[in-house]
């Protein structure tokens, strides 16, 4: 299997001196392309600052990170922003919808703002995968969270990204939902090759992963495949 995405001795602090906090303390990652992984540990255990990390949102105090063998830290800001337009869907706790605007037009906006080109029989076929059909055109405040969590899927996966990187998002959703989106999460896996990151502080979701690393105090603990 190919390694997609490479993480060498991260090292995120915050704050000075006595104050200093190890977000993350030296980690090293491999994540094999088209695997579904879960990152788990206690609230304020750098779950977040790693995933945010990978995906080239929040720069390290030290260390790089590689997605398909590019550098992300070495690139300049508007390079990063366009390779992870192109290569990476986001699915968050909080949805990150534009309430002003429809579902089709929330889901077609990262290749917009990439000037791409639309893949229509695709879009449609994503559309219908996620249940969407019948609210193209609905307004996202028109929507149950568990549906505007779909839309972000979508979303995430209009681009055709390498990577897709989620935030707890069953974080706001109930237990119904949670599940409905995991299992399309690990549809999108199987169906179109996806490599998957999950960040969850839940055990039952987390147990879809193909692999669980547990983080403790910004290192990885535990690396357990499932398959
Ligand atoms: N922007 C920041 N400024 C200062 N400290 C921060 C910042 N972001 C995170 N931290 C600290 O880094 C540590 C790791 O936080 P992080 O959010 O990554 O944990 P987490 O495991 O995702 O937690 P949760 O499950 O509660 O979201 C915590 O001690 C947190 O307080």
């Amino acid at each position: 299997m190919n390694v997609i995405l490479e993480a060498k001795d991260i090292v995120k602090t915050y704050g000075y001196e006595d104050n200093k906090i190890y977000a993350t303390n030296h980690i090293d990652l491999q994540i094999e392309e088209g695997s579904f992984v879960a990152i788990v540990g206690r609230s304020g255990s750098g779950k977040s600052t790693l995933l945010h990390i990978l995906a080239g949102l929040v720069k390290p105090t030290k260390g790089e990170v590689y997605l398909e063998g590019k550098s992300l830290y070495e690139m300049n800001d508007h390079t990063l922003t366009r390779f992870r337009r192109r290569r990476m869907g986001f699915v968050f706790q909080f949805f990150n919808l534009i309430s002003t605007q429809n579902v089709l037009e929330n889901i077609v906006l990262p290749i917009h703002l990439d000037d791409g080109e639309i893949d229509d029989d695709y879009l449609n076929e994503i559309i219908n995968l996620l249940g969407l059909e019948e609210k193209k055109n609905s307004f996202i405040y028109e929507l149950s969270g568990g549906q505007q969590q779909r839309v972000a899927l979508a979303r995430a996966l209009a681009s055709k990204p390498a990577i897709i990187f989620a935030d707890e998002p069953t974080g706001n959703l109930d237990a119904k939902s949670s599940k409905e989106v995991v299992d399309l999460l690990k549809i999108a896996q199987r169906k179109y090759h996806e490599t998957v990151i999950l960040v969850t502080h839940d055990q039952e979701i987390a147990s879809i992963a193909d692999r669980v690393i547990t983080i403790e105090d910004g290192k990885i603990i535990q690396d357990t495949n499932h398959i």
